[in-house]
C-alpha cells in the first residue's frame, strides 16, 4: 500500500512518521523547494518538526502530479482554505479508486462548505475519509498515546484508514457520521481561540471550564441543523478534540488567542504564530453558518466581532455574561428534563 501526503507541515509530517514507521510507502509533497532540499538531504522537516526523523520507506517530492500517481490513498494535509486550490491542481491526475482522507479542519470561507462537500464537487465518485481527533502533532511524532476518529460513509474505508494508522500510540476509532466529525474538529478551533482569549485576558479555570461546556453545546446545536449525531459531539472529535485544543500550549489556536487576550491585534496574532491558525477563518464560516442556519451561537458570533469587528474582548466577555437569563437545555438538542 502506498501513501500520498499533501502537505509537509506540522500534521502532514507526523502522519508521514506514523505510516512510514507502520512499513508503508509515503510520498510527502511540499510545495516549497528549499524544504524540500533539506528533507531529501537530512531527513528531517526542520521548519516543523524537527526532532523527528524520516529515514525510510519516504521519497520527498515537490511535483504534486507525481507525488499522487499510482499510491491508493491521498492524504489532504494543508491549510483547509488552501485544500480547494489542491483539489483543482490533482483533478486530472486522480483515478476512481484512490482513496481521499482529510486530515485538515476548518469550514471553507464563502462556500460555508466542510472539506467532504468540496471534495464530492471534485470527485463524486471516490470513497471519502475525514481523519480526525485530539491529536497534537508534537505528541503524536514522539509516541504519546492518541486517540482518532476515521469518520466515512463507506465503512470499508474507515477501517482501511484505521488499521493503517494503528500503532501501539495510536488507536483509531471508526464512525460514520463525516458531518458530525467535521463539524466538531473544525468548529472547535474557534472556542479554542476564546479559551486562550480568556487566558490572555487573566480570568481563570471557570471561565474556560464554561467556554468549553458552552462551547460544545452551541457546535452541536450547528451540528444537529446539519445533519450531524448529537452524540458524535460527545466524542473524541467533538469534546474530545475541544479539550486538548482548548488546554494545551501545543494548540496554535489557543496561543494566537492568548496574544489577542493579552492586548495584540488579531491579525499581528495569527502572523505571529506563524502556523495555520484554523480557527482564525472558521470563525467567520461559523457565524455565517449560524446565521444561515437561525441558529443562536453566542460564543462564535462574540469571537467574529473581536477577531473582524475590532470589538474589545472583555466588552464580549461582559455581553456574553450579561445575556438574557435562560434554561441550560434547549429543547432542540436534546430533551430536557422538565420542573416537576
Ligand atoms: N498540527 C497539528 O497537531 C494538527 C493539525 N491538524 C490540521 O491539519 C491542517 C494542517 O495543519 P498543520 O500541518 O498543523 O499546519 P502547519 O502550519 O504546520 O503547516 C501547514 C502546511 O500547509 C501548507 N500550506 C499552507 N497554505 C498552503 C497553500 N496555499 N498551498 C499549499 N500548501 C499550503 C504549508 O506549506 P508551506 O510550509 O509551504 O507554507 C504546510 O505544509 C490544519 O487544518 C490543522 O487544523 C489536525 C490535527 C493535528
Ligand atoms: O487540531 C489540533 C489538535 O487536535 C491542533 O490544534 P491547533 O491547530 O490549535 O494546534
Amino acid at each position: 500500500m502506498k501513501i500520498a501526503i499533501l502537505g509537509a507541515g506540522s500534521w502532514g509530517t507526523a502522519l508521514a512518521y506514523v505510516l512510514i514507521n507502520n512499513e508503508f510507502k509515503v510520498n510527502l509533497w511540499t510545495r516549497n523547494s528549499i524544504d524540500l532540499n533539506y528533507m531529501r538531504e537530512n531527513k528531517v522537516n526542520k521548519k516543523y518538526l524537527p526532532d523527528v526523523l524520516l529515514d525510510k520507506n519516504i521519497e520527498f517530492i515537490n511535483n504534486i502530479e507525481d507525488s499522487i500517481k499510482d499510491v491508493d490513498v491521498i492524504v489532504l494535509a494543508v491549510s483547509s482554505q488552501a485544500t480547494r486550490n489542491i483539489l483543482e491542481t490533482i483533478k486530472e491526475h486522480v483515478n476512481k479508486n484512490q482513496l481521499i482522507v482529510n486530515v485538515s479542519k476548518g469550514i471553507e470561507l464563502v462556500s460555508l462548505k466542510t472539506i467532504s462537500q468540496i471534495v464530492k464537487e471534485f470527485f463524486p465518485n471516490n470513497n471519502f475519509v475525514a481523519l480526525s481527533g485530539p491529536s497534537h502533532a508534537e505528541e503524536v511524532s514522539k509516541g504519546m498515546p492518541t486517540t482518532l476518529v476515521s469518520a466515512s460513509i463507506d465503512k470499508r474505508s474507515a477501517e482501511l484508514i484505521q488499521d493503517i494508522f494503528t500503532t501501539e500510540y495510536l488507536r483509531v476509532y471508526t464512525n460514520p457520521d463525516v458531518i458530525g466529525v467535521e463539524i466538531g474538529g473544525s468548529l472547535k478551533n474557534i472556542i479554542a481561540l476564546g479559551a486562550g482569549i480568556s487566558d490572555g485576558l487573566g480570568y481563570g479555570d471557570n471561565a474556560k471550564a464554561a467556554l468549553m461546556t458552552r462551547g460544545i453545546y452551541e457546535i452541536a446545536k450547528l451540528g444537529k441543523i446539519m445533519g450531524a449525531k448529537t452524540t458524535t459531539f460527545t466524542g473524541l472529535s467533538g469534546i474530545g478534540d475541544l479539550i486538548v485544543t482548548c488546554t494545551s500550549m501545543h494548540s496554535r489556536n489557543r496561543r494566537c488567542g492568548i496574544l489577542i487576550g493579552e492586548g495584540k491585534k488579531p491579525k499581528d496574532a495569527l502572523e505571529k504564530i506563524g502556523m495555520v491558525v484554523e480557527g482564525f477563518y472558521t470563525v467567520e464560516s461559523a457565524y455565517y453558518l449560524s446565521k444561515k442556519y437561525n441558529v443562536e451561537m453566542p460564543i462564535t458570533r462574540e469571537l467574529y466581532k473581536v477577531i473582524y469587528e475590532n470589538h474589545g474582548a472583555r466588552d464580549s466577555v461582559k455581553s456574553l455574561m450579561m445575556r438574557s437569563k435562560k434554561h441550560e437545555i434547549e429543547e432542540m438538542i436534546l430533551n430536557p428534563i422538565e420542573w416537576n
